[in-house]
């Protein structure tokens, strides 16, 4: 077992706490173990500091005995990177093989989608994505199937359009033979008639219907495109197939780390326990997290995820709050958690910044942010907030966007987050899209040709040709096969890509554009086709609208030297701010659809688990949901906490809120007005 010496935790202390914190009695007891047990804490209490402080020490002992390795594994890339970025580089061996940090979808495919795939049809999975999954789907749905009359197709396009699961539907497994479901793990897909029909679909209709979306799958399973359930699809395959292979990963890895282990989705939950918590398992299994934050999972229980353990550690005290911010946060809690807010000054004083309510008329919504920053200013210019490189100021919301005007999102307090939307994505609908909607990255050249080449496998895959393995072309595959074609096409093909990697980066867009176009006919010519079914795709204009090309600061206001970021509460998960302005957003219905409205009771001082206990509505579902989000973000800052409400719903909180606790400004129509 690991030996931890006080110079080891004097090594972590000086990387990852500022100068003069120690880790604590609690803290210290968590950071030397290393047997099988979970960790449950505040926001803020250190976890992930914990966890970090833990990796620093275990990369002293590396390589381990056998060759065994490390996994760490969190929900985000966020999450990864961050731990990428706090010590990546003082521990080059955990961050190489046989270790392995990375979220549990890559852990997923890695070690098991792809394993099962490769021992079932002898190759590598072609793409694990549900964009490209949607997608393929959709268009193998619609091909003619052997065996099939037309009207049997009729059948399952009509049911489809009713019931609308081509997306959603997935494989399960069970001894040795798929089935439909409608989701993953759930419950069979059962093919009824749609009300619409005057004529009940018969018995054999209904299992053709069924037939048809079997083989739709099957199909697209077979080509190698998988939507990410599907990984954990095969994962279930090769751990029946494979008895022993439970115990391979385990010798494999003989510590095995999950932070964030509320957001699990229950079939990833499920995945890990199978491998990984069972009476002889080999490895060292530890999960941390804590039960209020679980914003990201919907279908687990999170009660089911910490009742089996029985060895559990609890910290107490949150580094990261204030004691004002924590006696706020804390009524958010849906367990009875008492969060201690520890954060003091610089100078060892108690941080006394008291949270703000802004209470603003919609007119002036956009106003939000900028004051917001202005008040970050205030706060500098009183000495209450020390300027520093290292300080966090950020804008979070819930929802980004909706359509419907009256429903506010982040994209109506700052109406440039809109463009963010589009900078992830990697297939489009036509040729012009590619060339326009290129992810920035630090290689743009790179970035560039990658979009090029994608459009041309684009190409080929609605023209329908694929290898000789029948498959649909990756971007390395179709490097290869120009390699060993007999003439210059493949010395053309670099050079073009070059060329219009560079002309794009230089902003002559539809210059190169044309000569893309130009070049297809040729480029089809060396798998002996000429554009057919792909003219749509080449020629027609973009249907995305014009957004500016991605352009970081959109996304944040500068202003008196104080950036304010804007982004979403998912994606500041974790993370430690100097201030956080929390903007309410529209969700749903039930209970009210904003925050404002499902927590105006906690935001007023009742706890919200005294509040559920008395309450007899329906809707708990989605005031449990907004409590989470809260709670998330509300706990980001260490100094100064702003929630954001509409006039409209701020009424009874404008008169009733508690002055001890919180601050109040309004932001009127005309003008701001302290109150
Ligand atoms: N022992 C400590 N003493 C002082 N500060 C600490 C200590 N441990 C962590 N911190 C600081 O507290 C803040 C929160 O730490 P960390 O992110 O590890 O908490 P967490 O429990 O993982 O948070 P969350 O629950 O929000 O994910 C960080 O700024 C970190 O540097």
């Amino acid at each position: 077992m690991i030996k931890v010496t006080p110079e080891d935790i004097a090594y972590t202390e000086s990387l990852l706490l500022k100068p003069g914190q120690t880790f604590d009695d609690e803290r210290l007891r968590f950071i030397k173990n290393f047997k099988t047990i979970d960790l449950q804490a505040v926001p803020g209490s250190g976890k992930t500091t914990a966890l970090l402080a833990k990796l620093l020490i275990l990369e002293k002992h590396l390589p381990l005995e056998k060759n065994r390795g490390i996994l760490v594994l969190s929900h985000t890339n966020a999450a990864v990177n961050e731990v990428k970025n706090r010590i990546g580089h003082h521990c080059p061996k955990l961050f190489s093989h046989p270790n392995f940090v990375g979220t549990i979808q890559s852990f997923t495919d890695n070690f098991l989608a792809i394993p099962a795939y490769l021992s079932k049809y002898k190759q590598k999975p072609v793409r694990i994505d549900d964009e490209i999954y949607n997608e393929t789907i959709g268009r193998v749905f619609h091909h003619n199937k052997k065996g099939f009359v037309i009207q049997e197709k009729k059948n399952a396009t009509y049911y489809n359009k009713n019931f609308n699961v081509l997306h959603s539907f997935r494989f399960s497994y069970n001894k040795g033979v798929f089935s439909l479901v409608k989701s993953i793990y759930g419950e069979p897909l059962e093919i009824k008639t749609p009300n619409l029909r005057k004529e009940k679909f018969t018995k054999n209709e209904i299992d053709r219907i069924a037939e048809w979306f079997y083989k739709t799958k099957l199909k697209v399973l077979e080509t190698g495109i998988l939507n990410y359930d599907d990984a954990y699809l095969l994962a279930d395959v090769i751990l029946t197939e494979i008895p022993s292979y439970r115990g391979l990963i385990q010798n494999r890895f003989k510590y095995v780390f999950v932070d964030e282990m509320q957001d699990m989705e229950k079939h990833q939950f499920d995945l890990l326990e199978r491998i990984f918590a069972n009476d002889n398992c080999t490895s060292f299994y530890q999960r941390l997290g804590d039960v209020n934050q679980s914003i990201f999972s919907k279908s687990l229980d999170n009660e089911e995820i910490w009742k089996q353990r029985a060895d559990k550690m609890f910290i107490n005290g949150s580094h990261r709050l204030s004691r004002p911010i924590a006696n706020i946060v804390e009524k958010f809690a849906l367990t009875s958690t008492e969060v201690q807010g520890r954060m003091k000054n610089n100078d060892g004083f108690d941080l006394t910044i008291k949270p703000l309510l802004m209470c603003y008329d919609i007119e002036r919504i956009a106003d939000v942010i900028p004051i917001f920053s202005d008040e970050i200013k205030k706060l500098i210019d009183k000495g209450l907030i020390i300027p520093n490189e290292g300080n966090k100021y950020e804008a979070i919301g819930w929802r980004k966007h909706h359509d419907h005007i009256n429903k506010i999102c982040i994209s109506d307090y700052w109406p440039n987050f809109k463009t963010n939307e589009k900078l992830k994505k990697i297939d489009y609908d036509t040729l012009e899209d590619y060339i326009k909607f290129i992810e920035n990255g630090t290689q743009t050249l790179e970035a560039n040709r990658k979009s090029i080449l994608n459009s041309l496998n684009k190409i080929l895959y609605i023209e329908g040709i694929r290898d000789e393995y029948s498959r649909v072309f990756t971007i390395s595959k179709l490097i290869k096969y120009f390699k060993v074609l007999p003439s210059n096409e493949y010395d053309l093909l670099k050079l073009n890509l070059y060329n219009w990697s560079l002309a794009i980066e230089n902003g002559a867009i539809d210059i190169v554009l044309d000569k893309i176009r130009t070049y297809i006919p040729y480029f089809l010519t060396c798998f002996s086709r000429q554009i057919n079914y792909s003219k749509d795709f080449i020629y027609e204009s973009s249907k995305n609208e014009k957004v500016a090309s991605p352009d970081e600061r959109a996304q944040y206001f500068d202003k008196n030297g104080i950036r304010v970021n804007i982004s979403t509460v998912h994606s500041v998960k974790g993370q430690t701010h100097t201030a956080t302005l929390y903007l309410e957003t529209f969700f749903s219905k039930g209970a009210g659809s904003y925050e404002s409205e499902r927590l105006q009771n906690q935001v007023l001082g009742i706890p919200i688990k005294e509040h559920l206990d008395n309450y007899k509505g329906g809707s708990v579902d989605k005031i449990i949901q907004s409590a989470r989000m809260v709670y998330v973000g509300f706990s980001r800052p260490t100094h100064f906490l702003c929630f954001a409400v509409e006039s409209s719903r701020a009424n009874k909180l404008f008169k009733e809120i508690d002055r001890n606790d919180w601050d109040v400004i309004q932001i009127k129509k005309t003008e701001v007005a302290d109150s």
